[in-house]
């Protein structure tokens, strides 16, 4: 059984207008169907507007769908009571691509992480400090940096921060929306080899939401396209997207090839980083 299973989901914005009876609802996804296995990323990728990000609302539970089913550990979403409910927000967590608007300026680090702690879990603050501890040096900071605030911290080393957040209650799926997105190359690669080792070392899954083609490459097992609220292509094995005549992929595709002329084939780097040979 996939872990999550999204089904024929059909999603608009706005609302019909009862004075000038006009229908201002927007459709944003059409019957969208996805599946994401125990371990597995499934990267998801289009360009702005494709809907990517209303997917990810709808996969969390931000924004509950017209029609269709959101299955997450053979639970609907939508359609159940609300103790399974908290216990699946707590195995579903998420990672935006702004690092700084994620966080309150005014917490320290050791607040921030500890927070999902604090909601779900009852322990002592000496234990909780242990943990938060633990947390800071998986994700490659160290036990000092509890006490700063965020604007102590780099984009990367926030962005760390964020995960840790998102990996302290031992969730199943993590939802990461543009997450690496506005970090520079370096920084990039760094996460998302950060990324890798967590999803290796916990069994976690990830939802790799992206425009970014290369960096969906170099962490997703699986791969979808998005294009006007569609999905208009899927490669359940990765290397199948650049033999996929699909335009909007054709469009990804030739946008970095356009960008780095010498990355002409994504397949056979270790880091995507790299230009190839
Ligand atoms: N709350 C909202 N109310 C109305 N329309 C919205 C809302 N959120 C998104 N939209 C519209 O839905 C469409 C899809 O937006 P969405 O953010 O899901 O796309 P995306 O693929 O994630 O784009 P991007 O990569 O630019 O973030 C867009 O046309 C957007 O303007």
């Amino acid at each position: 059984m996939s872990l999550l299973q999204v089904k024929d989901v059909t999603h608009t914005y706005g609302s019909y207008n009862l004075f000038s009876r006009t229908d201002q609802r927007k459709r944003v996804l059409s019957n969208v169907s996805i599946s994401i296995g125990q371990g597995m990323c499934l990267g998801v990728l289009g360009t702005s507007g494709a809907g990517k990000s209303t997917l990810g609302k709808v996969i969390l539970g931000l924004e509950k769908p017209q029609k269709g089913q959101i299955l997450f550990q053979g639970h609907d979403f939508y359609n159940t009571d609300r103790i399974t409910r908290k216990q699946l927000r707590r195995d579903l967590q998420v990672v935006f691509q702004d690092c700084y608007s994620s966080v309150n300026p005014r917490m320290t680090a050791e607040q921030i992480i500890s927070e999902p702690l604090q909601n779900y879990e009852r322990m002592s603050p000496g234990e909780q400090k242990r943990i938060v501890g633990d947390l800071l040096e998986r994700v490659g900071l160290n036990h000092e940096d509890m006490r700063k605030y965020p604007h102590q911290f780099s984009g990367g080393q926030l962005q760390r921060i964020n995960i840790a957040r998102a990996i302290s209650l031992k969730p199943k799926l993590i939802v990461l929306d543009e997450a690496v997105s506005s970090l520079d190359m370096v920084n990039q690669t760094n996460i998302l080899n950060l990324l890798s080792e967590l999803k290796s070392a916990f069994g976690l899954s990830y939802l790799f939401i992206t425009h970014d083609i290369k960096a969906a490459y170099s962490i997703s097992d699986a791969l979808a396209v998005m294009e006007k609220g569609e999905i208009v292509e899927e490669c359940k094995s990765k290397d199948k997207l650049f033999t996929s005549r699909h335009p909007a992929v054709q469009t990804l595709l030739s946008s970095i090839l356009s960008e780095h002329p010498r990355y002409r084939s994504l397949s056979g780097g270790r880091h995507y980083a790299q230009p190839l040979a």
